[in-house]
């Protein structure tokens, strides 16, 4: 079994139990819930670095990467840096991140923050505007053409932005919806964790220029953004080479200089 079938499965559980719990008609009457999102792919539009920079304790691939850091203050250094948007990893199980790790970035910073899950179902995505996300990833991987569809509409009537994350040629063609705003070429295969940006460059050509697009994971040298704009990318979105660090905020704002240099 894959990491990525393992973290579905895991995934459908617990989403049950959830709504349980906290059926929608209670997210529903959140305060964040009424909030005006700000859109991030119009953010990334207009930026001239186009960093969005994650918070991100641990992950299947890597085990520990920080755990002595606090999220508001990994937010809030973020927001210093002039980072376009912040993607903060929902995941319990396999990521150590959680909701509350949303909500409390969101009553830290105003700028778009993306809710990094492994959505599989519709519920989560009343989940995410409840607790403050801007925008939501959904990943072709763990999704049919149908679901992708669905699932995109539902987050534009909630006012989120959606980054569809693909791998490869096949899931790029069944994800090409206009209720998707911005397309992700993950860097990193979920199956095998092998990482090269070779595949941000080779799928490139074949996103159509009405979505954003955004290079995700592995990326940590300048020289890396500055070739993948040359590929029409617009995002890049980074994670472990910031969060490795004492202080995420202060290597994104480094980093950042440097790119504007
Ligand atoms: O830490 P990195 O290599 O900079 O990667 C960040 C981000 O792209 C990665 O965390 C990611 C991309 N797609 C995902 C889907 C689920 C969980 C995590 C991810």
């Amino acid at each position: 079994m894959t990491i990525l079938e393992k973290i579905t499965i895991y995934k459908r559980k617990e989403v049950e139990a959830r709504k349980k719990a906290f059926p929608i008609s209670i997210l529903e009457k959140a305060t964040l819930f009424e909030r005006e999102t700000v859109s991030l792919s119009l953010a990334l539009k207009n930026a001239s670095t186009g960093i969005i920079a994650e918070h991100k304790r641990r992950s299947p691939s890597k085990s520990v990467i920080n755990n002595n850091v606090q999220v508001q203050e990994v937010a809030k250094g973020y927001e210093a840096a002039s980072v376009t948007g912040m993607s903060v990893l929902t995941d319990t199980n396999f990521f150590g991140g959680s909701l509350d790790d949303l909500l409390v970035a969101r009553n830290a910073v105003s700028f778009p923050l993306l809710r990094k899950e492994f959505i599989i179902d519709p519920y989560q995505i009343f989940e995410a505007k409840a607790y403050g996300a801007d925008a939501i990833l959904l990943i072709a991987a763990c999704l049919s053409e149908k679901e992708l569809k669905e699932f995109s509409t539902l987050a534009k009537k909630l006012q989120l932005d959606v980054l569809l994350e693909v791998h490869n040629e096949e899931e790029l063609q069944k994800s090409l919806h206009p209720s998707v705003d911005m397309l992700g070429v993950n860097n990193r295969n979920l199956k095998t964790f092998d990482v090269s940006l070779d595949s941000s460059k080779a799928l490139s050509e074949a996103i159509p220029s009405n979505f954003v697009k955004v290079s995700e994971s592995g990326i940590s040298s300048i020289e890396a953004i500055k070739e993948l704009k040359n590929y029409g990318y617009q995002g890049f979105l980074i994670g472990e080479n910031f969060m490795k660090t004492d202080d995420p905020g202060k290597a994104a704002s480094a980093f950042i200089k440097k790119l504007n240099a």
